[in-house]
């Protein structure tokens, strides 16, 4: 991480994580689309109390063996990181981006030769808010790490600061929704983002700016 400080009482230690080849990457990706499918359906199921009875201690099971063999953190991708900055690429099972992670969307994110970041991306009801619209939380969590992505992009990542949105108009779900981001400015260890979702019509529902401080490393 260019510029990092380090100190005698660092914000965080980065812990150490197992780096996954692509196969292995690839068999843990589909099982977690699967889970993803799982997630909604339980949502949206109108199956009898005696089928759901059944399925609750298959899943119970199915959930007994994977643990039977858990990882103390989830592991990351390529040659695995020591710095934060590298990490967030690394990090397959982020909430937002990670596609080890059955709760992420998941946003797949394209970097532009520009330096910005861009993502397209649908939300279902498991990120519901008010009735038939996103939860404003859960925007705010893609905008956090979009903007974040931008800082590390930019070669001055950074823990979010400050994260200031502003709601223009709902977000939809079951719709393609558009994010992106980019550097303002840099002052010093501080990075400025700004970024915006928007709908498929190309409206801006949400703008959002940030303010990313490099951390102290242990
Ligand atoms: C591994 C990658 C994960 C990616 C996840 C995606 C993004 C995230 O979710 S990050 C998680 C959420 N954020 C956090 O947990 C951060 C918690 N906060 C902290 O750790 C610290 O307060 C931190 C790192 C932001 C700043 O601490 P520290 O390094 O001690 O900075 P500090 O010396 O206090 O301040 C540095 C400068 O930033 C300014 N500053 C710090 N915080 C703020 C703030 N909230 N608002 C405005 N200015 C601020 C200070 O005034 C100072 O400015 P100047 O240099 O001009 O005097």
């Amino acid at each position: 991480m260019p510029g990092a400080r380090t100190s005698a009482h660092p914000i965080f230690t980065v812990q150490p994580r197992e780096p996954l080849d692509e196969r292995r990457v690839e068999h843990l990706s589909a099982l977690a689309a699967e889970v993803r499918r799982l997630n909604e359906a339980t949502v949206h199921t109108a199956l009898p109390e005696e089928e759901l009875t059944e399925l609750t201690a298959q899943v119970r099971a199915l959930t007994d063996r994977l643990d039977a063999a858990r990882r103390a953190f989830p592991p990351v991708s390529g040659d695995g990181y020591t710095t934060p900055g590298e990490g967030m690429l690394q990090q397959i099972a982020s909430p937002v981006t990670g596609e080890l992670n059955p709760i992420a969307p998941p946003c797949r994110i394209e970097f532009l030769e520009d330096g910005s970041v861009r993502t397209e991306f649908t939300l279902n009801f498991l990120y519901e808010g008010p009735p038939g619209l996103a939860h404003g939380g859960v925007s705010a969590m893609v905008l956090d790490q979009l903007l974040g992505l931008a800082a590390n992009n930019n070669g001055t990542p950074g823990l979010t600061a400050s994260l200031e949105l502003r709601y223009r108009r709902p977000t939809p779900l079951g719709q393609r929704l558009t994010a992106e981001a980019r550097i303002d400015r840099i002052e010093g260890r501080k990075a400025y983002a700004v970024g915006r979702i928007l709908n498929a019509e190309g409206k801006v529902t949400i703008e959002a700016t940030a303010m990313f401080v490099m951390p102290m490393l242990g």
